[in-house]
């Protein structure tokens, strides 16, 4: 089943560097490769400033690439193009936002909103077809045709998302790019937002890339989930063997701070503290960016950096603790310890 996969997505060395004043360059994204395959939901979690939303802009194209490619397809979405191309793009791409509230003009019907993709790709011939396009979309996302003709300020929050998400949807995306989407919301609107985004991943067969910064947030929601740290990719997994047998220590540390609702197992288990704050993407660390901050770094961190491997089947981690040649100097460490 695992290998029948087909890969919608192939991130290649991926970065994103922003020019700041003088001769600094912030490394926002620093070299990502990973694949999202079709149908599936991928979660990107890591702690804020770490790049999850550039690298989602990079691969929708919404950002320049300083470096690296971005495959849909097997096309490389930041190689040449033609307008026509792009346009094609651009369908096949959609993007629903924290703030629904911020990414919705106040001063346009949530109608007109919605049908603005639908204008832009010509997908209407008439304006009852419009009309009917529109409505179609605001059930699809539980809302109803009376709720067209109001403006965005009317609804709730999770109302608002269901317009961004009915905005998406209006020019039939293959792929959305969901960024901490549900974060700003309730609990239970969490859920219903989720649900209603799990549906129609079911009944049009979307692709899902999830961004947030709390690990417990896309558990449930994804396939397969990636952390990244400081601009770098730390480690890739099935959410089963991520949540279950995280490799690097940063997974490990975000995971050991998920409470649990029993309290039994709450007090029983180890919390891994990472300390300090996360350095500068500007100035970052040598070798492995996290060894400023984490628990099991040896010497050979501060100078090589640690190569990006798929350690065990579908399970790929960037950390020297899982790169014999070094990890020697981990073993003799814990032997003393014990
Ligand atoms: N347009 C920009 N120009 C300059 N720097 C930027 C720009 N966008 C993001 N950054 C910087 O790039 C780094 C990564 O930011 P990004 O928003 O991608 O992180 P994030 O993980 O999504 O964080 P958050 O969850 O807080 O949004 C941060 O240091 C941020 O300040």
């Amino acid at each position: 089943m695992i290998d029948q996969r087909e890969k919608l997505l192939e991130i290649k060395d991926l970065k994103k560097h922003f020019p700041m004043a003088g001769k600094t360059v912030l490394k926002a994204v620093d070299g990502i490769t990973f694949d999202i395959y079709k149908g599936e939901t991928f979660g990107l979690v890591g702690e804020s400033g770490c790049g999850k939303s550039t690298a989602g802009r990079t691969i929708m194209r919404l950002y320049e690439a300083t470096e690296g490619e971005v495959d849909y397809q097997g096309e490389n979405v930041h190689g040449k193009k033609s307008a026509k191309e792009l346009k094609k793009f651009n369908r096949s791409m959609q993007m629903i936002f924290q703030d629904p509230y911020a990414s919705l003009n106040p001063r346009m019907t949530v109608k007109d909103i919605i049908a603005e993709g639908i204008d832009i790709h010509g997908l209407a011939k008439s304006k009852q077809e419009r009309l009917n396009l529109v409505n179609q979309l605001l059930e699809t996302v539980g809302l109803n045709q009376e709720h067209g003709n109001r403006y965005p300020h009317e609804f709730s929050g999770g109302q608002r998302q269901r317009i961004g998400i009915a905005r998406a949807l209006a020019v039939n995306p293959e792929f959305i790019v969901a960024d901490e989407a549900i974060s700003a919301l309730d609990v239970s609107i969490q859920a219903q937002v989720v649900n209603l985004m799990r549906e129609l991943q079911e009944e049009r067969g979307l692709t899902y890339l999830f961004i947030a910064h709390d690990l417990s947030m896309v558990k449930h929601i994804s396939d397969r989930v990636g952390v990244m740290y400081l601009g770098n990719m730390a480690e890739v997994a099935t959410s089963d063997d991520l949540y279950h047998e995280p490799l690097h220590p940063y997974t490990q540390a975000l995971l050991s701070a998920i409470p649990i609702s029993d309290p039994e197992v709450e007090r029983s288990r180890e919390r891994i503290i990472i300390e300090g704050d996360v350095p500068s993407p500007i100035n970052p660390p040598s070798g492995c960016r996290f060894r400023t901050r984490c628990p099991l770094a040896m010497d050979v961190c501060a100078k090589v950096e640690p190569e990006w491997q798929e350690y065990t089947k579908d399970h790929w981690v960037a950390c020297h603790l899982y790169n014999d040649k070094y990890n020697e100097e981990h073993k003799a460490r814990q032997a003393v310890k014990n």
